[in-house]
């Protein structure tokens, strides 16, 4: 039977079975109307977000990309991924009516019912390149997230049709092809700032030669200050090109101790963040940060981040290039997937995931 807000979850495994094994969600929970929350999501006080610890004034760069191979902008694209890791650029060319049609089909994915998403689960989907799911790895952690996602790893559109979910399918493929082009700008500019002046093929395909987009669903939360949207993290990606709605609730850390920064939304605007596999590839210079999303007391939040990565069988360390002349690399060279594989399998844990690489 399901709970009721006059019946709530008699016992812990009971809002597991609820959350997780009928696939029910956050999402679920919030609509619920619980007056508390429930006891699974609440973070040890040093994993909430402390409001002394937020820039006022703080703000990452905002890139124009209208004339992205102006040296001045492609400067201050390189400037940005080695000092903050996290940027924000406008007029780039992704028509809005695709960003707003990937934000509906979100919305209209996770309408569904329970039953119809479940079958996206770990447990039931017949792929492991579609997956629905809540929290981040819940079987390993102490404390579970506010927050609910489709993950869809782009093989084909072959593999896409006969596996997303039709519900938001052809938005999230036209959100992925028509990204494309400024996702390639990014990195030939990234490239140069490292003196890689050219791309070829197999460059390209270790750069970006996998996709992965998620759909991330934050429900309204009735006590946001205990818990948080997502922890800690820095992405495993190359790039992640962020699509956020008008909510706001990303925070980025700071170059000073404790220090948080909003990421405030910018109507029609991509955030875009280095991740571990560029850090490691440009053997530091550009830098993947910790970010987080808090969660939202009044009102539900979305994101479409698209994570750009190397294929999951390329082996990743510092580019040729860069330790050519005499830089000494402080990465070795790890098979990608297994790279991702070790991100998965722990909680989130900050910056942790890299030591992975470390020599
Ligand atoms: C969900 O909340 C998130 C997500 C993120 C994500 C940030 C990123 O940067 S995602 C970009 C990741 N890169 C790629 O996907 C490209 C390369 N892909 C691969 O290397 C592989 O496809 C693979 C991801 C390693 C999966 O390979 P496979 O052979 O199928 O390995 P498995 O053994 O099935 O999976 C390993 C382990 O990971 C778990 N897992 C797999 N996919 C996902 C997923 N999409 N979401 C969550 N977890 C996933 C899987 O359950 C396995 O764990 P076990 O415990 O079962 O062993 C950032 C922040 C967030 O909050
Ligand atoms: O929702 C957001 O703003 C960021 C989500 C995120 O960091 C992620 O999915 O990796
Ligand atoms: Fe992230």
């Amino acid at each position: 039977m399901a709970p009721t807000l006059a019946d709530p979850f008699n016992d812990s495994s009971a809002i597991i079975d609820f959350v997780i094994n009928q696939g029910n969600g956050v999402k679920g929970l919030s609509e619920l109307g619980l007056k508390a929350l429930p006891k699974q999501y609440i973070q040890p006080l040093e994993e909430r977000m402390c409001m002394t610890n937020i820039v006022p004034q703080g703000s990452i760069p905002i890139i124009d990309m209208s004339n992205w191979e102006d040296p001045n902008v492609a400067k201050s694209i390189c400037d940005a991924a080695s000092e903050w890791g996290f940027f924000q650029i406008v007029n780039h060319d992704v028509p809005v009516e695709v960003l707003e049609n990937v934000k509906d089909a979100t919305y209209n994915f996770f309408r569904l019912p329970a039953e119809v998403k479940n079958k996206y689960s770990k447990e039931h989907s017949s792929s492991n390149n579609v997956r629905f799911g809540t929290s981040f790895t819940p079987q390993v952690e102490k404390a579970l997230e506010w927050k609910d996602y489709l993950s869809l790893f782009y093989v084909s559109e072959e593999d896409a049709s006969a596996l997303w979910p039709s519900v938001c399918r052809e938005q999230v493929l036209d959100y992925m092809k028509k990204s494309e082009v400024v996702i390639k700008q990014l990195l030939q500019v990234l490239m140069k700032g490292l003196n890689v002046n050219e791309i070829d093929e197999a460059k390209e395909s270790l750069l970006m030669g996998s996709m992965r987009t998620n759909l991330n669903y934050y429900p309204k939360c009735p006590n946001p200050e205990l818990t948080v949207g997502v922890g800690r993290h820095s992405d495993v990606s190359t790039l992640t090109i962020l699509l956020q709605d008008e909510i706001g609730g990303l925070f980025v850390r700071g170059n000073e101790g404790d220090d948080w920064i909003h990421v405030p939304p910018i109507k029609g605007s991509f955030v875009i963040n280095v991740g571990d596999a560029l850090q490691i590839m440009s053997n530091g210079r550009y830098r993947s940060v910790e970010h987080r999303v808090v969660a939202n007391g009044s009102k539900n939040r979305i994101s479409v981040p698209i994570f750009v990565n190397p294929r999951p069988a390329d082996m990743i360390g510092p580019l040729p290039e860069l330790v050519a002349n005499d830089e000494k690399p402080i990465y070795k060279q790890v098979l990608y997937s297994d790279y991702v594989k070790h991100f998965f399998r722990k909680a989130h844990d900050g910056k942790k995931t890299a030591e992975f690489a470390e020599l």
